[in-house]
Order: C-alpha cells, then structure tokens, then sequence
C-alpha cells in the first residue's frame, strides 16, 4: 500500500531535527517521467536504527495518511528501504511546525488562530469519518504551509503531519510526557486509542494555538505530569470563556462525553462570529 522511492533518487540536505525515534531531514527525490527530471522538495524521516523494530508502527502511521488525500492532511510520497535505514518521504511544508512558529514570536491575530483551530477540526472530523485514529495531534505536527496575512487578508493554511510511531510502541515515560496532549484512558491502557482521544489532544492543541505556542505543564517533571490526571486537574482556562469552554468540553475525563467534530466545528464557527463582532464594536467605538 505504499509507493517505494528508490534510495539512489534521494538527496539529504540540512537536518531539521528529531521525532520520537525519528530523525527529520529536508531533502529531494528525483523522478524520471516521460523521458523529464523531475526533482521535488521532500522532508526525510528517518527511523532511529536502535529502534527499527518499530518499522511496521513507523510506515502504519504513514500508510494510514496515504490511503486518503484531505488538503489539511500532510502528503506522503512513499517510503524507502536501504539496509537498516527506514525512510518516510513527505511532502515538504515550507514553514514547519507550527509550536516553532508561534515560539519564534509571530504576532498572529486571534482569527488567525481561530482558522488554524478550524482546519484542524475539519481535518478531524475527515478522520473521523474515515473511522481513522490520529493519536498525536499537537502543534509539533500542525505544519503551516501558507503564512497567511491577516492584514492582506489571506489565511494561514495547515497540513496535519502523521502521526509517527504509535503511542503503543512508545514507553511509558514517553507516554507520560505527552501530557496534557495524551488522553487520560491511553495511559491506562496506549491500546485504548480510539477518536475520542483525538478530541481530548484537539483540546491541548487550540490551549497551545491561543498560548503562542508555549507548551501546557511546560518543565513539569513525569511524576508532576501524571498527578495532574490522577487528580483531575484542567488546564489553565483563558478569559475567553466560550473558548475555554470548547477546550474544557474537549479535555473531559469522561471520553464519552466529549463533543463530536460536528459540535467542535460549530462551536469553533460561534467563536468566529462572535471574535468578528467584538472586533467590528470595537471599530465602530473608535471611529
Ligand atoms: N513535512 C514537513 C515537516 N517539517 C517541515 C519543516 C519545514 C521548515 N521550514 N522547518 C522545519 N523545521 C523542522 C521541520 C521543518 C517541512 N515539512
């Protein structure tokens, strides 16, 4: 179910970090179509050797995103084998993820992290519908494909990355870690992934959109982490209450409680009406 790139056609340029148990590189392939070179930009993921015992989890999460096509969901080009090394051939977003892009201090509009939330929703709710479990969504695999211009008026546009090894290859520390984005019930038991725990991790998500990209639980120790579940704690609420209601509504202990994409996309439209209103009074008020 997958296209194999041979590993001759590949080119390794700047390293552009690392995953859990992955290595990312920008790079290129190079095809040959009726009788043309073609070379394209792609992004490299490479398997961690050490753990390519994980191949299978590795390529299921790349074959899950390859078996549909969706304009929010990342394009994977195929996949290519050389010896030990496992390499998943992307396509390549311009300006990367989006926690480093909200670190690095862009000033972005509330609307702007409004549209970027909805994206995500539709790329859930796609899923959803797909019966497809993502299992990782968090703003380290949002990738911004289009900077957008709130004063120009055009909109950012977001590609969900794949979901890279699965939580239940991941050890329990790694697990840990990934709270508060990790649904309560996964620590449990990682084989209890279902979509309601993506709605749990879209929740963590938009606190991160609307906390420029600062972590949730930043420098919390795994022992801090873990007591934040056992004792039901939320997350900071911000002050915009219907926006702290959806996150809260998202983030419920209970997974049968939290809302179906539908409703978050709904809710997410209110947000927009009623962000566009403010903004109008406020216009209206200081002319
Ligand atoms: N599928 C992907 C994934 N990440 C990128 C990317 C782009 C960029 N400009 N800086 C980066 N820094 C880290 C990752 C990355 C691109 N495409």
């Amino acid at each position: 179910q997958f296209h194999m790139i041979k590993y001759k056609d590949l080119k390794w340029e700047e390293s552009l970090g690392q995953g859990s148990f992955t290595r990312i590189f920008k790079g290129s392939k190079t095809d040959v179509h009726d009788g043309e070179k073609h070379v394209t930009e792609v992004l490299l993921k490479e398997l961690d050797v050490v753990h390519k015992n994980c191949w299978e989890s590795f390529f299921e999460a790349a074959s899950l995103m390859s078996q549909i096509s969706h304009k929010h969901l990342l394009l994977v080009y195929g996949v290519s084998v050389h010896g030990v090394k496992n390499i998943m051939v992307q396509e390549f977003v311009k300006y990367g993820a989006l926690d480093l892009y909200l670190k690095r201090g862009r000033s972005v509009s509330v609307s702007w992290k409004l549209d970027v939330a909805k994206q995500l929703a539709s790329a859930l709710n796609f899923l959803e519908e797909k019966n497809i479990v993502h299992g990782n969504i968090c703003t380290k695999n949002l990738l911004l494909a289009r900077e957008g211009d709130t004063s120009q008026g055009s909109s950012p546009f977001v590609k969900l990355s794949d979901p890279g090894v699965s939580v239940t290859m991941l050890g329990k520390d790694v697990i840990l870690d990934r709270i508060p984005w990790v649904a309560p019930e996964v620590l449990e038991a990682p084989e209890n992934l279902t979509m309601e725990c993506d709605k749990w991790s879209f929740g963590a998500t938009v606190w991160e959109i609307f906390n420029n990209g600062n972590a949730p639980l930043r420098g919390w120790d795994l022992k801090r982490k873990r007591q934040f579940y056992e004792s039901f704690q939320q997350l900071p609420p911000s002050q915009w209450t219907e926006l702290a209601d959806l996150i809260s509504q998202c983030m419920e202990y209970q997974s049968a409680f939290r809302p179906s994409c539908r409703s978050i996309i709904r809710q997410l439209n209110s947000l927009i009406t009623s962000g566009n209103k403010a903004m109008m009074h406020c216009l209206f008020f200081v002319v």
